[in-house]
């Protein structure tokens, strides 16, 4: 199979979908790696990198989009909609539910995509979700803390406190990948940390995990509120696997934060928790200010750290992509629970009930699309 590495395009994006490491396995299987120019430069690694193991170096976006599979990091943006094609399969991060603009660009040129995000094995995890969230959840404690400070427009607090004067506060909503990472860099630091999940389950775990160092608390809005009003930083990481993130802070319960508070949606990638956090913000413009609290909602938080991130992510992509391109889409998916779980559009369906419902979409699932007989 001939398998195509645009370069990321959404801004101050610096990840790659492969490493020099990938290339090698793909390419001791006998497929082709077309890799535009400089793709990997953000992370470290040169054209020269990537022609030394195999790959094919492109000089436009256009070549490596004309490949049997294309991988990718972030979902693809207006620009890129135009390499849309039949039988194209695109291997990405795609957040279908909260890019209704994208599904239908999906759907109408009847690319068959598969989401990193929604890949999901039969106890429930997300294998090629988790290294991304497990860096996001890091960097939000570690960006909350440095906004908290008066030269970013911060209230002033030291996350750790000093003897004689209280801790920081932190709530973390959602108590999966993200929110434990959160919560451990905030306990590390020394802030007075709460998680708050809706599964008692999960609750349990990070109250084995962390034992007395943070508190534990059942999610609903009386809660939340309270909690809320009392931190001063609130990081937001819920997640219904392929649905629209659930607004679960309200406007009113931000107007009850003090000024200079700071607020992390990491779910925003998915529409975001808080109501206020309305829109997905950049890098290079990463922060706004609402009722005095400032809101951080980059969806591509990884983006900043490409060289740990890039490395993470071909780990866990790699052994999905070769299965693609060794067996064929069709049978790789039917010999794998867990990828077929990824497939969100096939021949101009939507075959994620998520996807579908947040869009009022129609469903199909692949089942009723792929024949059985030759696998
Ligand atoms: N902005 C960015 O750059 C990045 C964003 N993310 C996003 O972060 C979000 C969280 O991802 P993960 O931690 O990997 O998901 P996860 O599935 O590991 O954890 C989600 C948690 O949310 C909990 N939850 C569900 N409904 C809830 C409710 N009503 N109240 C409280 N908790 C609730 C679940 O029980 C689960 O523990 C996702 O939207 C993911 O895409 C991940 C990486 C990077
Ligand atoms: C999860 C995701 O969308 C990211 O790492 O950018």
């Amino acid at each position: 199979m001939i398998i195509g590495i645009p370069k990321e395009v959404k801004v101050f994006e610096q990840r790659v979908a492969i490493t020099p490491a990938g290339v090698v396995t793909l390419v001791d299987h006998g497929h082709q790696v077309l890799i535009e120019k400089d793709a990997g430069l953000g992370s470290g690694f040169s054209d020269a990198d990537y022609e030394a193991v195999g790959a094919k170096i492109v000089s436009t976006a256009a070549e490596a989009w004309a490949a049997d599979m294309v991988m990718k990091v972030k979902e693809p943006i207006a620009e890129e909609y135009m390499y849309f094609r039949e039988n194209l399969i695109l291997f990405t991060y795609l957040h279908l539910a909260a890019e209704r603009e994208l599904t239908h660009s999906l759907v109408t040129n009847k690319v068959t995509s598969l989401a990193y995000e929604t890949v999901q094995l039969k106890d429930k995890s997300l294998p090629l979700l988790t290294p991304m969230s497990e860096v996001a959840g890091r960097m939000a404690t570690q960006i909350g803390a440095q906004f908290l400070a008066n030269s970013n427009g911060g209230k002033g607090i030291l996350l750790a406190g000093v003897p004689g004067v209280k801790r920081g506060r932190v709530t973390v909503i959602g108590g999966g990948v993200v929110g434990m990472n959160a919560a451990a860099i905030a306990a590390g630091l020394g802030a007075e940390v709460s998680i708050i999940d809706v599964n008692a389950n999960r609750l349990r775990e990070l109250n084995n995990i962390f034992g007395n160092t943070l508190t534990t608390l059942m999610s609903n809005p009386y809660t939340i509120k309270e909690e809320v009003a009392k931190s001063d930083l609130v990081i937001g990481a819920v997640l219904i696997p392929g649905a629209k993130a659930p607004t679960l802070v309200t406007e009113e319960m931000v107007k009850d934060m003090t000024p200079g508070s700071v607020i992390i949606d990491v779910a925003i990638d998915q529409g975001g928790i808080v109501e206020t956090a309305d829109h997905v913000t950049t890098h290079d413009n990463p922060t706004y200010t609402k009722h005095g609290v400032i809101h951080y909602a980059v969806g591509n938080m990884p983006g900043a750290v490409a060289k740990t991130s890039t490395i993470a992510l071909t780990n866990v992509t790699l052994p999905y992509a070769l299965q693609i391109a060794n067996r064929g889409l069709e049978t790789a998916i039917q010999k794998d629970e867990a990828l077929a779980k990824g497939l969100n559009t096939y021949h101009g369906h939507i075959t994620y009930k998520n996807v579908a419902e947040a869009h009022g979409f129609a469903f199909m699932p692949y089942e009723n699309l792929i024949k059985t007989a030759h696998v």
